[in-house]
C-alpha cells in the first residue's frame, strides 16, 4: 500500500508525539476518517460484575474511554492498534463497526456497501449449534446471497483456511486454532471492506498464533482489505501491520505511530530480523510509561 511503501527504508520511520491525523497528508484514498472522536460511558458495563477498580470508576458516573482521536486509515491499509489495557482500543473498533456511536467528534466510514465491516473477536464468536459450513455461510445467508453461491463461497473459504474436512463438524469438536479459523473464514466470506480484529489470536498458544499470523498475511497479500487489528503483542503488530498505532492510557489517543520497514508480500519470518527487535524495543519504550503499575489507583 502506498503509505507503507513510500516510508519503507532502512531506518524505522518516526512520527512522534503529534502524528498527522491519518499520517500522510497526500494520502487521499481514506476508508476511515476520525476527527475529534470521543467516547464516554455512563454507569459501568450494565450488570456485569466489575473488578473493584472499575466498579469505583463506574460509581463516579462517567468513564471517558477514548479520545479525542484524530486518525485516518487508508483503503487497503493494515493498521495495528497497541496500547495499555483499558485505553479504548475495543471501544474504537466497536465505533467503527457501528456498534457504538461517538459521544463527540466525527467518524466517517467511506464505504461502498451498506454493511462494510466484519468483526473477529478473541473468543471466536461462532455458533456452537451450527456446523462449520453453516457458520461460514451465516453472513452470506443474512446478506441474501443465493443458496448455491453462498455454499460455493463458504466452501472456498473453508478450503483457503484448511477446514474442508471439518465442514460438517460442530465447533465443540474443534481445537481453539480451528475455531478461530472458522471465525476468520466467516468474517472474510462476506468480503467485508473493513476487517476489525480484536485480539483474535490472544487465546491461542504461541505456535498456533504464528501459523494463523502467516495465514492472515497470505490472505491479506492475496486480497488487500482495510484491517484494524488490536493486539497486546508488539511483535504481532510489527509482523502484520503496515502501520502500528500506539495509544496512550485512557482516555486513549494516538500517541505515536511507526511503519514497520517490511514490504508486501511479507513472511512471518520478519519477526526474527534485527529491524523487528529494534522496533519492538522502541515501541515498548513508548508504551512503558502508559502502562499503569498495579495499585496506582483508577485515575
Ligand atoms: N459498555 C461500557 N460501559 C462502561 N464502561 C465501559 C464500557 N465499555 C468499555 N468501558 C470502559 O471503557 C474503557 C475502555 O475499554 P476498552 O474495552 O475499549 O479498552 P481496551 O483498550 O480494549 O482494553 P483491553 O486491552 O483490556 O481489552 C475501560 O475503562 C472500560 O471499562
Amino acid at each position: 500500500m502506498e503509505l507503507a511503501r513510500k516510508e519503507t527504508s532502512s531506518t524505522i520511520p518516526r512520527r512522534d508525539s503529534e502524528p498527522q491525523p491519518g499520517g500522510d497528508p497526500e494520502q487521499t484514498d481514506i476508508k476511515i476518517r476520525s476527527r475529534g472522536v470521543e467516547r464516554r460511558f455512563r454507569g459501568g458495563r450494565g450488570r456485569l460484575p466489575l473488578p473493584g477498580r472499575l466498579r469505583r470508576r463506574a460509581a463516579d458516573g462517567e468513564v471517558h474511554a477514548l479520545g479525542p482521536l484524530d486518525l485516518d486509515i487508508a483503503t487497503g491499509e493494515f493498521c495495528c492498534l497497541v496500547g495499555p489495557s483499558g485505553c479504548g482500543k475495543s471501544t474504537y473498533l466497536r465505533l467503527v463497526a457501528g456498534l457504538l456511536r461517538p459521544s463527540a467528534g466525527r467518524l466517517e466510514i467511506r464505504a461502498t456497501s451498506p454493511d462494510p465491516a466484519a468483526m473477529i473477536f478473541q473468543d471466536y464468536g461462532i455458533y456452537p449449534w451450527k456446523t462449520v459450513l453453516a457458520n461460514v455461510r451465516f453472513g452470506l445467508d443474512v446478506q441474501g446471497v443465493p443458496r448455491k453461491e453462498a455454499a460455493a463461497r463458504a466452501r472456498d473459504w473453508l478450503a483457503r483456511l484448511g477446514l474442508t474436512d471439518f465442514a460438517d463438524s460442530y465447533p465443540a469438536a474443534l481445537s481453539g486454532g480451528m475455531r478461530q479459523r472458522v471465525s476468520i473464514a466467516r468474517a472474510l466470506a462476506v468480503e467485508p471492506e473493513i476487517l476489525l480484529m480484536d485480539e483474535p489470536f490472544a487465546a491461542l498458544d504461541a505456535q498456533l498464533r504464528t501459523i494463523l499470523q502467516e495465514e492472515l498475511l497470505a490472505i491479506c497479500d492475496a486480497d488487500r482489505r482495510t484491517v484494524l487489528f488490536v493486539t497486546h503483542s508488539l511483535e504481532e503488530a510489527i509482523v502484520l501491520g503496515d502501520r502500528v498505532l500506539v495509544m496512550s492510557a485512557r482516555p486513549g489517543r494516538i500517541m505515536a505511530e511507526r511503519v514497520p520497514p517490511f514490504g508486501r508480500p511479507r513472511s512471518g519470518d520478519v519477526r526474527n530480523s534485527p529491524e523487528c527487535a529494534e522496533l519492538k524495543a522502541e515501541l515498548w519504550h513508548l508504551l512503558r510509561g502508559e502502562v499503569e503499575p498495579p495499585g496506582r489507583g483508577s485515575e
